[in-house]
């Protein structure tokens, strides 16, 4: 048996092959530029790895309501070319075989999941905070999802006092999670990227403060087993103490959850987790 697996991120598309197993055996990238152009690659790749069935993580926002004509497409993405693109429709005109469609967040979720940071748990929250904010909810090896998927990036929090005047980066809200604490939002406050900064910086107790909201509004509403934080943002070590004891202090024990060193954690396979949940994702659709 072979499995394929595609991560479609908004600046570069992977592409891996493994066994049933998920060895990985041959693995690609290049970077996202028009449609036909990346899925040309995308094609040329799996007519040359020949492959049983595909998990395809994909940047979005895309439609996963398997009920709505839009299933499967990329829609309202702010990379215009991709607006409103066909995804899985293109590859099922190519290849005769089962996929699984869902977010990039997913699958990377999904090998945090079986294989990660989340092994062994039943119930687990992801997030990555990196160019944007995106989350994934795993309950009992099934993503939330309602309509369509969530976008907890998204949810508004408190401004921090100490960061009243920053009005956010989001082009949608300003101010909401991603709009204040993802890496462009570091950057437009400092004129530099977070991996300039110095990790003593009085900045990350800020960050870690809109952090520590989103997992303290995540708590209350889903009451996951553990939170699980990835993304380039997330590699500042020091935000781990900072974000576990702001958590602890804003929820005020209002709620149980397991021991804060193991609820709020790093990812651990980091950017193998991707392709690694899509393989996995793969194999799904086979059954
Ligand atoms: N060590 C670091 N400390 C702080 N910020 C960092 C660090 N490394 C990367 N970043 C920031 O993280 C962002 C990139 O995030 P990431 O590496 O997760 O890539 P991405 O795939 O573009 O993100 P996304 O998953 O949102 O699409 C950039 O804004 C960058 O400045
Ligand atoms: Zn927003």
């Amino acid at each position: 048996m072979k499995l394929g697996a595609i991560e479609a991120g908004g600046t570069k598309f992977v592409c891996a092959v493994s066994d049933g197993d998920f060895n990985v055996e041959d693995r690609t990238q290049f970077p996202t530029t028009t449609p036909d152009e990346t899925m040309a690659q995308v094609f040329a790749y799996f007519d040359q790895h020949p492959v049983d069935a595909i998990g395809i993580g994909s940047f979005g926002p895309v439609s996963l309501n398997e009920d709505a004509a839009d299933f499967g497409f990329i829609t309202n993405t702010p990379k215009l070319a991709w607006k409103n693109y066909d995804f899985l429709g293109a590859m099922k005109t190519h290849f005769d075989i089962p996929f699984y469609f869902t977010t990039d967040v997913n699958v990377a979720a999904y090998g945090e999941y079986q294989a990660g940071a989340g092994r062994g748990k039943k119930n687990i929250l992801y997030w990555t905070v990196g160019t944007g904010v995106g989350a994934s909810y795993i309950q009992n090896g099934k993503f939330l999802q309602g309509f369509s998927h969530p976008e907890m990036g998204h949810i508004l929090l408190r401004h921090d006092p100490r960061d009243h005047d920053f009005e956010g980066v989001c082009p949608y809200h300003g101010d909401c999670f991603e709009g204040l604490a993802a890496g462009p939002a570091i950057e437009k406050r400092f004129g530099k990227k977070g991996f300039e900064l110095d990790p003593s910086d009085e900045f990350w107790e800020i960050e870690a403060n809109y952090i520590a909201q989103a997992c303290v509004n995540a708590t209350l509403i889903l009451r996951p087993d553990v939170i699980i934080f990835g993304g380039g943002v997330m590699k500042q070590a020091q935000l781990f103490p900072q974000i576990q004891a702001s958590f602890v202090k804003q929820l005020a024990d209002y709620v149980d959850t397991p021991e804060i060193s193991d609820y709020i954690i790093h990812v651990e396979l980091g950017d193998d987790a991707g392709i690694t949940g899509a393989l996995m994702l793969a194999k799904k659709a086979l059954k």
